[in-house]
């Protein structure tokens, strides 16, 4: 639009630091910072980006549609930078980056699964024979995937899937089979109209016995005419909540029949004969569940920071209320309770940013060890990765909510983008498994270590347990970003030793062990978030301390705020636990509240500069009221005018209904 609001620039002017210098620090290095904004600048200057219609106007079949138009403009620009060999298969995770980052649709894509879930699967689960062959395919998009796991009936319980595989040894082939109606797929993204390919999750029978479930490579759409297979059933599920253009759909197979080859044979095999051979570890077998929940965290890095950028930008620009009489309306950005909103979801998008990192590197470093047949650390990895994908999700979703809040009735237009991304946050707590479901196995492999705790080395990401459950840890309290982590610590312990003693009571007592965990289970759910938010803190404290080691001092000082408001936050929302089970006193919580309004006031002058940050262009942002700008009301008024209903000066109800009614008539 072109000038820059007052207000804004006011903001801007004040800044202390240098943008730039934190934005590298976020992108992960200059290098990646220069790439990311090459690949945004030559995707934006795509003449078809801006051709098309505004997508939250169109029907369920149109937003399909035109997202279908859309994507392939960021897909083919991936597939050519992977031809130019500037992204290579083995960076996956950087490929997932660009995209999930630099994605130019409204509301997903119905691509998204082929990256996210299809080819992930295949890496994960297919011999070197099947990647070699299915992965040249699907990278180079020659083959659309999906991922058929959750079925009409079942969702989390997966070892009750219903799909039936059988091995018909006589003509080498599995016959798949839907045996009822709650057994047909259900939700696979791309699977509505889009895939031709997907992976199935069926139970694998050989030699009239079931080995449990296993992933299958099926074709479900001819190559050519994209007309659908014999035996197949597909079509899209329906309008949901957000996430339209993702074609989520259902699948059915009657007797369909697949070359043995097509069973993805990394762990297990059927051999020719039928003869099953089981993976060294069952669980490997779940492994492409692991990467996309580490993928997910990630993700919400993207949500979270638009939803900052447009809360902030819009915060700083919208004026309400003088503080005093007949002096001017304040920036909205300037009340406590305001920033009380904003500061931590800045906050929190920086801490994710630097735990998803941190989470990525252990990833790959279990998966070498996986690799070299050395499995010690899988639980301890699944486990990280369900309380990080169940708790990161949680607080972007509840993180998206309060910016749509934080700007007012203007947030709840979809012109804010902010409904949007509430929509994305809140699959998102869903999608890879239920975030109860999941933190409830990461509770399982607490109570399975602190039973374990006198007889074994704890592995990193634990070995805190130990020196927390000691007497002399329980007597100190701090108030220091150390030394919340030291009290967060204290309480995840006792809350998992806590949980153990009840269960075990309730046993004692003559209760079932399965009965006991289900009693327990509000408790041990708790119990694993307090394990996280440990995590979160401790890794946030860890990354923070290396771009400080980088920063110049103004930026160092930001940095420190951002840091010491994310540990006093959490400290003051478990106070309860606090008071609970550390030795922290009501003058320590008083002097906590304290600092923290003090920190909303030292990073009130950094607000917008932080956000600004986050390196966000606005093609990509795609917000009335978060654009770099500020020109907030000519767009909102800009946008409002593209409403069909503002087509006709009268509309034909009129005519037909309201008039009649109001007459008596009707
Ligand atoms: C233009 C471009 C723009 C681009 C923009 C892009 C926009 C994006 C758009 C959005 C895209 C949407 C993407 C959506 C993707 C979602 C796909 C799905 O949901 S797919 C569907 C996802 N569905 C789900 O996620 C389903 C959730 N359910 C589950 O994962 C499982 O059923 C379960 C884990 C809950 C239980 O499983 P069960 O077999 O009953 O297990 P038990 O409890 O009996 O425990 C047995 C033992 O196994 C252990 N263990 C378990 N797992 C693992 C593991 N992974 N590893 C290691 N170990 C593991 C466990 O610890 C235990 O150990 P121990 O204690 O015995 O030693
Ligand atoms: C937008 C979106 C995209 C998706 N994409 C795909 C896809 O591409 N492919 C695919 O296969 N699936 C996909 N899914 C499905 C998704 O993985 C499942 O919805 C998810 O795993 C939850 O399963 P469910 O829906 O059966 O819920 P349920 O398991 O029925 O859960 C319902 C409720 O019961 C609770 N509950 C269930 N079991 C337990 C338990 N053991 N202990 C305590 N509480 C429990 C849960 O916490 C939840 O609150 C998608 C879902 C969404 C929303």
């Amino acid at each position: 639009m072109g000038t820059v609001n007052e207000d804004l620039r006011r903001e801007r002017d004040k800044c202390t630091f240098d943008i730039t210098e934190l934005t590298t620090l976020f992108d992960g290095g200059k290098d990646k910072m220069l790439e990311r904004k090459e690949r945004e600048e030559l995707m934006v200057s795509k003449r078809e980006f801006e051709q098309g219609v505004c997508e939250d106007l169109l029907s369920h079949k149109g937003k399909y549609e035109e997202c279908m138009r859309k994507s392939i403009i960021t897909f083919g620009h991936i597939r050519q930078m992977q031809r130019e060999g500037k992204i290579k298969i083995t960076d996956y995770k950087d490929v997932l980056d660009c995209l999930l980052g630099s994605g130019n649709t409204r509301d997903g894509s119905p691509l998204a699964l082929h990256y996210m879930m299809f080819m992930p699967a295949i890496l994960s689960l297919a011999t070197t024979e099947q990647q070699e062959y299915w992965l040249s395919k699907a990278w180079d998009c020659k083959i659309i995937g999906s991922y058929a796991q959750t079925e009409l009936g079942h969702g989390t319980f997966i070892r009750g899937l219903e799909t039936i595989a059988t091995y018909d040894a006589t003509t080498k082939e599995f016959v798949l089979h839907s045996p009822t109606i709650t057994s047909y797929k259900w939700w696979p993204g791309g699977i509505g109209h889009t895939a031709n390919y997907s992976i199935v999750v069926a139970q694998l029978y050989t030699k009239g016995e079931c080995h449990g479930i296993h992933w299958f490579m099926v074709q479900v759409r001819d190559e050519e005419t994209h007309e659908t297979l014999p035996g197949i059933k597909l079509g899209d599920i329906g309008p949901k909540m957000g996430l339209q253009p993702v074609n989520n759909g259902f699948l059915g197979f009657e007797h369909v029949r697949i070359p043995r080859s097509h069973m993805l044979m990394k762990h297990a095999q059927v051999l020719e004969d039928g003869t099953y051979v089981k993976s060294s570890n069952q669980k490997l077998l779940y492994a492409a569940m692991v990467f996309v929940r580490v993928l997910i965290l990630s993700d919400m890095v993207n949500h979270l920071s638009k939803a900052v950028t447009i809360a902030t930008r819009y915060s700083a620009v919208r004026r309400q209320t003088p503080v005093i009489k007949g002096g001017p309306e304040l920036q909205i950005l300037d009340y406590a309770t305001h920033q009380h909103k904003l500061f931590i979801n800045i906050a929190s998008t920086y801490a994710i940013r630097i735990v998803a990192n941190k989470q990525w590197e252990i990833y790959y470093k279990v998966n070498d060890e996986v690799a070299n047949g050395n499995c010690t650390r899988l639980a301890e990895l699944h486990a990280l990765a369900c309380c990080l994908k169940a708790v990161g999700t949680s607080d972007a979703a509840s993180g998206v909510e309060r910016m749509r809040r934080a700007c007012g009735g203007q947030g709840y237009l979809q012109s804010s983008y902010l409904p949007q991304l509430g929509a994305f946050t809140a699959a998102a707590c869903t999608y890879e498994g239920d975030n109860t479901v999941l933190l409830l196995q990461t509770a399982r492999f607490l109570v399975k270590t602190w039973q374990q705790i006198d007889s074994s080395s704890l592995t990193p990401t634990v070995s805190y347990m130990k020196p927390a459950s000691a007497a002399r840890y329980l007597d100190r309290w701090e108030n220091s970003v150390e030394g919340i982590i030291h009290g967060l610590q204290v309480v995840a312990v006792k809350k998992i030793a806590g949980c153990v003693t009840v269960m075990e009571k309730r046993v004692q007592s003559g209760m079932a062990l399965e009965d006991a965990w289900n009693m327990t289970s509000v408790q041990l759910e708790a119990a694993a978030e307090a394990h996280c938010r440990v995590i979160l803190v401790t890794f946030f404290f860890e990354g923070i301390s290396e771009w400080l080691a980088k920063a110049s001092p103004p930026l160092r000082h930001v940095l420190q705020l951002l840091l010491e408001l994310y540990a006093v936050y959490w400290a003051l929302e478990k106070m309860v636990d606090l008071m609970k089970y550390t030795c922290i006193s009501g003058d320590d919580a008083e002097a906590l509240q304290s600092r923290y309004e003090q920190l909303l006031s030292s990073l009130r002058p950094h607000a917008v500069p932080l956000v600004d940050a986050l390196g966000i262009r606005d093609e990509l942002l795609q917000s009335t009221l978060g654009a770099y700008d500020g020109q907030v009301y000519e767009r909102l008024m800009q946008e409002a005018l593209k409403s069909p209903l503002n087509e006709d000066r009268v509309n034909q109800t009129f005519h037909k209904y309201l008039k009649p009614f109001m007459k008596g008539k009707l």
